[in-house]
């Protein structure tokens, strides 16, 4: 049996990037452009008033009193040089009109008619945002493997830019299997049981930044399992729950096998998730995950989102870890890593974890309860206290609360 990191480079090694495709600036979130972007032009694109006030000369001798000779809001310009001792009423944003150097905030200054008087010594330059001061032309801005978040989405905008070549989206079939599954919204039925892995694991790729394909469920045959597998072969890769261990009716790697695929590996050392297989067919990936609803999603987690965000070029594709000391002892007395979910919570600088309690691979509740995965190696057991690396499978409980003090 493979470890976890064995599994883990025989899959990311064979995953290359999709390609690239154009698409609107504005639908760019999340995802990694190929190429570098540069400045097209200063930006700012001239010097501009960073505050709505008055745009004047700066004399050696503090000006007092000042002429309003014009107005300028943003959006217009003055051509005409304004002499020393006279004023423009600015607005926040114009372009700075010649002969002006320095700007005084509305604030800062008495008016008398057509005269403006300042109430203090005002610094050259002051409020004057300088052409260029946030881009230079030709400056590289967004270096090619960046993920675009909102910043990168308004600086290609202030580039000019309308649209723009990202990798792709990876399109992820999933496909349940069992007779035992029945649609979400069944009523209850003897012996079955909602297929909830196909949406656990859709909405895993979506978080990654994946389209997941929906191919519902196939029933225990070979025949159907082929069959559905087929339909997914559109896809850029393919995720199976279920029907991959050593029962009578676990086919998965069978039908991979009779439509041609090659099985790379079978069998992970790792609690939950062992019987995971990774296969090859028609040049398409396929993650053939166990059917219980926790194996799948921790499975799901190192193996296919790490596999999903490389596809679409991410060059950093694995979940962040932590040191959290540990709240209460936890023993693995099995022969597999054991990949414990935790509470992970944040106090100062400290992480602190404890588990979700019992961990059956079944007991989807061991997920929903928490939010980090530590690995406790096979015949172990870590006292409470002692410091342990998780991972942390989302940030959520880092973010401020409304009932936390300092927050209106
Ligand atoms: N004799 C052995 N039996 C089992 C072994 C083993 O090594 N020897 N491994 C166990 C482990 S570990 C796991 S994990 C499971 C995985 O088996 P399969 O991948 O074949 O999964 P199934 O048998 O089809 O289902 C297991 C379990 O999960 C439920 N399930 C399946 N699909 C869904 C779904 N889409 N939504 C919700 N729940 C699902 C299914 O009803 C079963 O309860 O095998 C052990 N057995
Ligand atoms: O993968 Mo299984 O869930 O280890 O029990």
């Amino acid at each position: 049996m493979i470890s976890i990191e064995q599994a883990q480079r025989t899959v990311f090694e064979q995953i290359v990037p999709l390609e690239t495709e154009n698409v609107p600036v504005s639908q760019g979130l999340n995802r990694v452009t190929p190429e570098n972007h540069l400045a097209p032009w200063d930006i700012p694109a001239a010097d501009n008033s960073a505050m709505d006030g008055f745009a004047f000369r700066h004399q050696s001798a503090d000006p007092v009193e000042l002429k309003i000779t014009g107005f300028l809001p943003a959006g217009e310009v003055i051509n005409d040089s304004v002499p020393a001792g006279c004023a423009i009423r600015i607005m926040t944003g114009a372009p700075i009109p010649p002969g002006c150097d320095t700007v005084v905030p509305i604030e800062d200054v008495e008016l008398q008619g057509d005269l403006v008087r300042l109430k203090s010594p005002v610094k050259a330059g002051n409020h004057v945002r300088r052409r260029g001061e946030d881009i230079a032309c030709g400056n590289v801005v967004i270096p090619a493997g960046s993920v675009l978040r909102p910043p990168e989405i308004g600086m290609l905008c202030a580039m000019g830019k309308t649209s723009l070549s990202l990798y792709r989206k990876a399109r992820v079939a999933i496909l349940a299997t069992g007779d035992e599954l029945l649609e979400p919204g069944s009523p209850p039925s003897p012996g079955k049981l909602i297929d909830s892995n196909s949406y656990s694991l859709a909405a895993q790729v979506v978080e990654a930044g994946g389209e997941p394909i929906v191919l519902g469920i196939a029933a225990d045959t070979l025949e159907e399992t082929c069959d559905k597998i087929k339909a997914g072969l559109d896809a850029d890769m393919l995720v199976v729950s279920g029907g991959v261990s050593v029962g009578d009716r676990d086919y998965v790697k069978a039908a991979i096998e009779r439509l041609g695929g090659e099985i790379q590996f079978w069998k992970v050392n790792m609690k939950p998730g062992k019987p995971l297989a990774f296969a090859h067919l028609k040049g398409r990936p396929i993650f053939a995950l166990p059917g219980n609803p926790v194996a799948a999603m921790v499975s799901f987690e190192l193996f296919v989102r790490p596999s999903i965000l490389k596809a679409m070029g991410h060059r950093r594709i694995l979940r962040p870890v932590v040191n959290a000391l540990l709240q209460e002892r936890a023993s693995n007395n099995g022969e597999r890593p054991h990949l414990v979910r935790g509470i992970v919570s944040r106090h100062g600088e400290r992480y602190e974890v404890s588990t979700t309690g019992n961990q059956s691979s079944g007991r989807l509740s061991s997920l929903t309860l928490g939010n980090g995965l530590m690995k406790l190696a096979p015949q172990s057991t870590q006292e409470a206290g002692s410091e342990v690396e998780v991972m942390l499978l989302d940030r959520w409980f880092e973010q401020g609360g409304l009932e936390d003090d300092g927050v209106a």
